[in-house]
């Protein structure tokens, strides 16, 4: 099993300056820095990362891992198994649990026995939850973003719409189409699921504002041409199967359906309970995907969370990853936090 990672920063010889942070669904351990070989783009989180900024990387020491099951490096369906053969549709069945076992390891093999804050937005604040929960003494800080307890009905019904969307495509073949060759996996029902998934991820008002009920640009509706909305949604599926693997896809939206922080923990009031860490609790107002009473639920649960933060954004979900200004001033509070006050005792 391998992990992919990327580190910015020092490690400190008492290893008491280490932050983790999580990727959403479809990103990965570029976490910051410049587009180029390998990163297509820039970092996805770089204004939040750097000499003088909120993860100021003169004190502390950032490690961004990509996500076991996802494509960028780790392994995931695309991989090789031992035998040499990809795992493709063999690929078991994953959970958050698995996920944070895999990033342990990589804790355990750069010496950080306690992290002075993890942080995930979405699919990894998922991932944040399951570190403080079940290695309370590991994390000292977290910082969850617009994610919820436990995978709603809803959640799970957009999701599964996705699932099927790129299982129904003819070239999935069970997930067994990585030796297909060029152009020949389930791009259509990839794009199909990012088309999906997109559209929960902003705003409603968002898309009245930027799209309307306007034609693209030198297209007729009427005439079998698109309106601008449908065309954005075109791109944003065009850019997504230029990057992602649609096997990591439906491996990562399926653990995101098992998410429930509570399974065999007594609930999720009794698992939230064992969180030892200060915690800031934050939601986007206009997230329709993860709506703030999820985030609500959260920040009533654990124990060193004191009420919800609320990022104003107009993008909808995906607010978290825009609004850096507003989670660099969450990530402040909680590192002053930390650089004032003793680590947590180990054990
Ligand atoms: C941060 C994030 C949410 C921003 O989303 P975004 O797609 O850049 O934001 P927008 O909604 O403003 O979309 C802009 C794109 O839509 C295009 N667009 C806008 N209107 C359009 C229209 N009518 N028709 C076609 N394309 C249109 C723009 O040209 C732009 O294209 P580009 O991204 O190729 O430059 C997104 O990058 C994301 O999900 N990141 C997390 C995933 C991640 O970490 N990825 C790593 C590599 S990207
Ligand atoms: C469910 C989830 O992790 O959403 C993240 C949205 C983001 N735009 C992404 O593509 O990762």
């Amino acid at each position: 099993m391998k992990l992919a990672f990327e580190t910015w920063g020092r490690l400190a010889p008492d290893r008491s300056n280490a932050v983790l942070v999580l990727h959403a669904l479809t990103g990965d351990s570029h976490l910051a820095g410049p587009a180029g070989p390998g990163h297509p783009t820039p970092g996805w989180w770089d204004a939040l990362v750097g000499p003088g900024r909120a993860l100021d990387t003169d004190r502390w020491f950032v490690v961004a891992p990509n996500v076991l099951g996802g494509c960028q490096g780790s392994t995931g369906p695309a991989s090789p198994r031992p035998d040499g053969r990809r795992w493709a549709g063999a690929f078991p069945r994953l959970t958050q649990r698995d996920q944070v076992l895999a990033e342990t390891g990589l804790a355990d093999a750069l010496g950080i026995e306690q992290w002075a804050l993890v942080i995930g937005g979405s699919m990894g604040g998922m991932r944040a939850l399951e570190w403080a929960v079940s290695r309370p003494r590991r994390v000292a800080a977290l910082l969850v973003l617009a994610c919820p307890a436990a995978a709603s009905a809803e959640q799970i019904a957009w999701a599964s719409a996705q699932v099927h969307a790129i299982r129904t495509d003819p070239h999935w073949r069970d997930g067994d189409y990585h030796g297909a060759g060029p152009g020949r996996g389930p791009h259509a029902g990839l794009g199909v699921a990012r088309r999906i998934a997109h559209i929960t991820y902003r705003g409603t008002q968002e898309l009245e504002t930027r799209f309307g009920h306007h034609p693209q640009d030198g297209e007729e509706p009427r005439r079998g041409g698109r309106y601008r909305v449908e065309s954005y949604l075109d791109h944003q599926a065009a850019k997504l199967v230029r990057r992602f693997d649609a096997g990591s896809y439906v491996a990562l939206a399926e653990a995101m359906n098992a998410h429930d922080i509570g399974r065999d923990r007594g609930g999720t009031r009794a698992a939230l309970g064992r969180v030892r860490a200060r915690t800031v609790v934050a939601g986007v107002d206009s997230d329709r995907l993860y709506p703030l009473a999820q985030q609500e639920e959260l920040a009533a649960g654990i124990p060193g969370a004191d009420g919800v933060r609320v990022i104003g954004s107009p993008y909808g979900h995906d607010g978290f990853l825009i609004e850096t200004g507003q989670v660099a001033a969450l990530v402040r509070e909680l590192l002053g936090d930390v650089r004032d006050k003793a680590a947590l005792p180990l054990g």
